[in-house]
């Protein structure tokens, strides 16, 4: 690129980013998701980089957040509050410990404090004798807002610090981020939506919105938290290192994040990165990355910091999990229980290196609540494994033309009429020889939450479906190895080895078979529960809709679901048939001792002797129930030997 071009392309990204600022900054209403305004940055960067004399004062690359709001009184930080600079890979993190040997001319091993980026909003604290006066936002690093009321409402802020940390300075400034736990985050989203009011894109703009409300009131009822992670001047402390200063601040009562981690090289800082991607969506809370800081005081102060960020700090951001892009149109898809599901077809995008084209939007009431039409630029997520999702319309770029999304009134996949059944959210179809049905009832049947058949997999489960080989249940106990050899990329081998995986998938416990037939409202902990009541199928079946409410976490809807199922007259033919091609269900002894009941356990990173969802069953048959996410309710957690896990 020519200087001319450098020139029109930096006073584009000056315009685009400046505005972008405002909408975050000041609005808490973003338009772009985090990775795109990363991007933008970024390329401004490198831009500046290779042209420095293009650089202008007003650059955003010169500063800091966005200016103060004025309905707020306003407060001088009397140490400028910096950003981040970002880096993007191992590579990059390298090149950044690099820089600092060469700036510092520093030959020993570098030490360094890892720490989850959180997803909230920076605040100063002043406290005064011990006693908190003054609490500010960021603002443009050097003026931030006022907001003392405010911050006295969050419950994690001490107004009075504990004095058995020995003295207090007179004057002690810390630094930290206010957040908003997701469960609230999502609360208080679903909230607003039934208002019709505008929904926030993440928790960090929950928290920047609740914390600058001029009610104080107002922020009080918002589920806000805070961490500390650092003070303005460290030579008011008694400390030497971010360790010793966290631990110093535990002991003056402030909330230090448990996940902090003291690194002696840079490569406990690279696993640590890794370890912390893996468990980031098992948190109470979000995090965009982790904050990787030298870890001496003495090399903090050697390093400085430029007009915007520190030289002895940088973010490593994790991949984005959001982005923007548009709905081209709605596809209507039937589940295995009928449920009819919206799903969004996307233009596609990548969101965290992942091209997404598809994104489920729930039922017709979401989509009411969040006012979504086809044609709409739209924000998405993508968190883990989880099927993307939209999280709302970005109604500054409505053109008019966007088109309702209009739900049908006959089934997809066998035209039979759709029903709501009162008091839920879902449209369904209840025709039980629905296609669509069929086949998800195999797939569910022979999967892993199933009799989990090796080989019979989704796709080769649509394959013998569509060969006319499978149509029900019992289908499957007849197949011979003749009739799959002979399909589209199986062959003789492949073949047995289905056939044999079937016979050894024939023995079910009981539990499992009734998990396995997904009858709606009976997953796999009513099941075993069931299993343990009746001991048989047989029983089961026989079973009044008394006797069925009486299992422990069987209720009205799961008791009439079952009692519709079992007398279906095809569902009992169906059940026969099975047995008579050679499934034998195995009772279950009824009563057996449950040791683990009334625990909850929670699993992260790879186990040693067994899989994870081995062992995930294995605690599931003693009674236990297993949570995918850290929360109250967890009482064991059972941690793999991950490298850096604390
Ligand atoms: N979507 C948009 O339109 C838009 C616009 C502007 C900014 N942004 C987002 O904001 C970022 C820039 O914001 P920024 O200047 O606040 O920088 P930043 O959020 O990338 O990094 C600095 C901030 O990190 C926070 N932080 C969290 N944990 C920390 C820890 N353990 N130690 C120290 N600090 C910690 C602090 O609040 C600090 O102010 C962009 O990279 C982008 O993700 C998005
Ligand atoms: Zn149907």
């Amino acid at each position: 690129m020519d200087r001319e071009h450098a020139r029109k392309r930096l006073a584009e990204l000056r315009e685009q980013i400046n505005y972008h600022n405002y909408r975050y900054y000041v609005l808490d209403d973003p338009v772009i998701s985090d990775g795109e305004y990363d991007q933008l940055f970024r390329e401004l960067l490198e831009l500046e980089e290779r042209f420095p004399d293009l650089v202008t004062a007003d650059s955003p690359s010169q500063r800091v957040g966005g200016p103060p709001l004025d309905r707020f009184e306003t407060v001088e930080h009397p140490l400028p509050m910096l950003s981040l600079d970002n880096v993007f890979s191992e590579e990059e993190l390298r090149e950044f410990e690099e820089k600092i040997r060469r700036f510092l001319q520093w030959e020993e091993e570098i030490q360094y404090s890892a720490e989850p980026k959180l997803d909230g909003l920076a605040v100063e604290l002043v406290y005064e004798e011990g006693v908190f006066t003054i609490g500010s936002t960021r603002g443009d690093g050097l003026v931030g807002e006022n907001i003392t009321a405010q911050l006295r409402t969050v419950q994690a802020i001490p107004l009075r610090l504990q004095e058995l940390a020995g003295d207090i300075p007179s004057r002690l400034i810390v630094r930290g981020e206010v957040y908003m736990p997701l469960e609230g985050f999502e609360a208080l989203n679903r909230e607003r939506a039934s208002r019709g009011e505008p929904l926030f894109a993440n928790p960090r703009n929950a928290a920047a919105g609740s914390l600058r409300q001029l009610d104080p009131r107002v922020t009080a009822s918002r589920p806000l938290s805070f961490f500390v992670y650092g003070v303005a001047d460290t030579a008011v402390t008694p400390c030497s290192t971010q360790q010793e200063l966290y631990r110093w601040l535990a002991r003056l009562g402030f909330k230090v994040n448990p996940l902090v981690l003291h690194c002696p090289d840079i490569e406990t800082v690279v696993a640590r990165y890794r370890y912390l991607q893996e468990v980031r969506h098992q948190l109470e809370y979000e995090i965009d990355g982790m904050v990787v800081k030298v870890d001496s005081f003495e090399l903090q102060h050697r390093l400085g910091a430029t007009s915007r960020a520190p030289r002895w700090a940088v973010a490593w951001k994790f991949p984005a999990t959001q982005a923007t892009t548009r709905i081209k149109d709605v596809d209507f898809q039937v589940g295995r229980t009928g449920a009819v599901t919206p799903v969004a077809i996307l233009e596609p995008v990548t969101v965290g290196g992942v091209t997404v084209q598809r994104a489920t939007l729930h039922n017709q009431d979401e989509i009411q609540r969040k006012d979504l039409r086809i044609g709409d630029t739209v924000l998405i997520q993508r968190a883990g494994d989880v099927i993307p999702e939209v999280i709302k319309p970005i109604v500054e770029k409505r053109t008019g033309q966007e088109q309702p999304i209009l739900f049908p009134k006959k089934c997809p996949e066998c035209g039979h009429p759709l029903v709501r059944p009162r008091g839920e959210a879902v449209i369904r179809c209840i025709n039980p020889h629905c296609p669509a049905q069929r086949l998800r009832s195999l797939i569910y049947f022979a999967g892993k939450n199933g009799l989990d058949i090796e080989g019979l997999g989704k796709k080769n489960m649509e394959q013998l479906v569509e060969a006319g080989l499978v149509r029900d249940l019992p289908d499957i106990f007849r197949l011979r190895v003749e009739d799959l050899e002979e399909l589209d990329g199986w062959g003789r081998k492949s073949a047995e080895n289905v056939i044999r995986a079937i016979r050894a998938a024939s023995h079910p416990p009981l539990d499992r078979f009734l998990a396995a037939l997904g009858i709606r409202f009976v997953g796999e902990v009513t099941a075993a529960q069931l299993a343990r009541r009746f001991g048989s199928l047989e029983h089961l079946m026989e079973a009044s809709r008394e006797e069925l409410l009486e299992v422990d976490g069987v209720g009205e809807q799961a008791a009439d679901s079952l009692l519709d199922y079992f007398s279906d007259p095809d569902v009992r033919a169906m059940l026969r048939e099975l047995q008579e091609n050679g499934l034998q269900i195995q009772p279950v002894e009824a009563g057996v001792p449950r040791r683990l009941e009334d625990r909850v356990f929670l699993f992260t990173g790879s186990l040693e002797t067994m899989s994870r969802n081995e062992a995930k069953a294995r605690v599931k048959e003693l009674g236990a129930q297993v949570a995918t996410t850290v929360n109250r309710k967890v009482t064991d957690v059972v941690a793999g030997p991950s490298p850096a896990a604390s």
